[in-house]
């Protein structure tokens, strides 16, 4: 070995630099994983290089001295040893930085999406006792970090300087004895070094080390959160769901998910199309979560639910989910079809008394923060204008026009009604009765009754 093939490796090693650029480069740059994908490739590229340069110039050194690589790789595997004991501590401390950091994030869009609430309570002064609260949790982490850090550098600089001169101390015997001659000196020291380099990866990596294993074990705890055994695994049971084109429940005793609570208790019902059916009791007991049963959001119990597609039901919640994008985009939701004209998008807003809409807004491009722009009322016309549009067989509606008057929940109930669309509604006010042929009543004692409207209205009236 000389010093021509020292070179000839020099490059190798910087000819994997633009490799590594290139490579990351590749690597999506809109994903949260980024940095960990970046890092692994990063590491992986440092460990190929180490294991040739060990490769390379361990012969190298051991024709020199055997006592002067006997003693490196000694040196390497202590200074490991140390490294990863001081560093331990560094790992949670990453990890906790991570987990400090995302609960400060989310405190603020918290306090931003919520903030007219928090205006009207005037709970300002409180917000901001919790975020700061949230803010020097991170900021005391991270002057933890770096003491941590600073410690881990005292030693891993310590270890590196130390090293510099000892293949001076162990060649010069052999030199003075007239074995070697005075080159051996530079030879020793770039082999050393670069076996040096080899062996003190982890040592000289361990501050990033620790950085990506608490991000590896966020990924991890994220990845078993979803991976969550289901209920069958756990030898709790779930309720069958069967697609069909029609809607009935078959001797369905629904739980909360925690299995706690039993809301309903063998219930059995068919929801032929055009008969809707609207689902009454005090508040608690139950009626949102039939309707989630329904969608399979919630599946703890037993019995059979036979349900319509996805693509042929639609669900209304009280709260519509106003998308971040433009009016068009807002009345196609979930779809994206192109083809629906304005004409069409103009004639579903004035059955749902929004005609002025796109005027008001600046046309159906407009795009604004629509949950803060529009009321809630005119947010749940618009969503039922989402459902005509859409034209589904079931509209599943969970309190769906609770935030308007009597003429307006008449008028959009009369428009999905003349489009024969089947509907199951969930409401308190009696005004909803007349839109629907049964009414399921639950008296939150996981008890329930069906029977026709008619008979219901007579019922209540005695
Ligand atoms: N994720 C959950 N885990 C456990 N229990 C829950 C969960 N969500 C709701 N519950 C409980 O399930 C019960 C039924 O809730 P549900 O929302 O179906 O009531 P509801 O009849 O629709 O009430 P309201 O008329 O007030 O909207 C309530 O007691 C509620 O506290």
């Amino acid at each position: 070995m000389n010093l021509k093939k020292t070179w000839l490796y020099s490059l190798n090693g910087l000819l994997a630099i633009p490799l590594l650029l290139l490579l990351s480069s590749l690597i999506p740059k809109n994903l949260g994983i980024r940095s960990f994908t970046r890092t692994s490739l990063s590491f992986l590229l440092l460990i190929l290089t180490s294991v040739v340069t060990l490769v390379s110039f361990t012969g190298v050194l051991l024709s020199i001295s055997v006592t002067l690589s006997v003693t490196l790789i000694l040196y390497a595997i202590i200074g490991t040893v140390i490294t990863v004991y001081i560093g331990q501590r560094l790992i949670i401390i990453n990890f906790n930085q991570l987990k400090q950091e995302a609960n400060f994030r989310y405190g603020l869009i918290h306090v931003r999406d919520n903030a007219e609430s928090v205006a009207f309570y005037q709970g300002e002064a409180q917000e901001s006792v919790q975020l700061k609260q949230r803010f020097i949790g991170a900021i005391r982490n991270f002057d933890l970090l770096i003491n941590w850090q600073r410690n881990l550098g005292f030693f891993t600089v310590s270890y590196d300087y130390f090293v510099s001169a000892l293949p001076y101390i162990i060649v010069a015997p052999i030199y003075f004895a007239g074995n070697a001659e005075f080159g051996k000196f530079t030879q020793a020291a770039i082999a050393f070094q670069q076996i040096f380099r080899a062996l003190s990866i982890i040592v000289s990596q361990f501050e990033s080390l620790t950085a990506f294993a608490a991000g590896v074990e966020r990924l991890d705890s994220l990845h078993s959160a979803l991976k969550t055994p289901s209920p069958n695994a756990t030898g709790m049971t779930t309720i069958d769901m069967t697609e069909n084109s029609k809607l009935a429940l078959r001797q369905v005793t629904l739980l909360t998910p925690n299995y706690q609570r039993t809301l309903i208790r063998e219930l059995s019902a068919t929801i032929n199309r055009g008969e809707g059916m609207v689902i009454v009791g005090h508040s608690g007991s139950g009626k949102s979560s039939v309707l989630r049963a329904i969608a399979g959001l919630w599946n703890a119990g037993t019995g059979h639910i036979i349900h319509p597609s996805s693509t042929d039901m639609m669900f209304l919640p009280q709260r519509p989910y106003m998308v971040l994008g433009s009016l068009r985009s807002q009345l196609l939701y979930p779809n994206t079809d192109p083809n629906i004209s304005e004409s069409k998008l103009h004639q579903v807003l004035e059955e749902v008394n929004l005609k002025d809409l796109p005027e008001r807004v600046g046309g159906f491009d407009a795009e604004l923060d629509w949950a803060n722009v529009l009321s809630l009322g005119e947010q749940q016309r618009l969503a039922f204008a989402r459902l005509l549009l859409s034209a589904r067989s079931y509209a599943i509606l969970d309190e769906a026009t609770s935030a308007l008057d009597i003429n307006n929940e008449r008028r959009l109930y009369q428009q999905l009604k003349a489009t024969g669309t089947t509907i199951i509604s969930v409401g308190h006010r009696s005004s909803l009765l007349q839109y629907h042929e049964y009414v399921l009543k639950l008296d939150g004692d996981s008890n329930w009754q069906l029977m026709p409207t008619r008979e219901y209205n007579s019922a209540e009236v005695c």
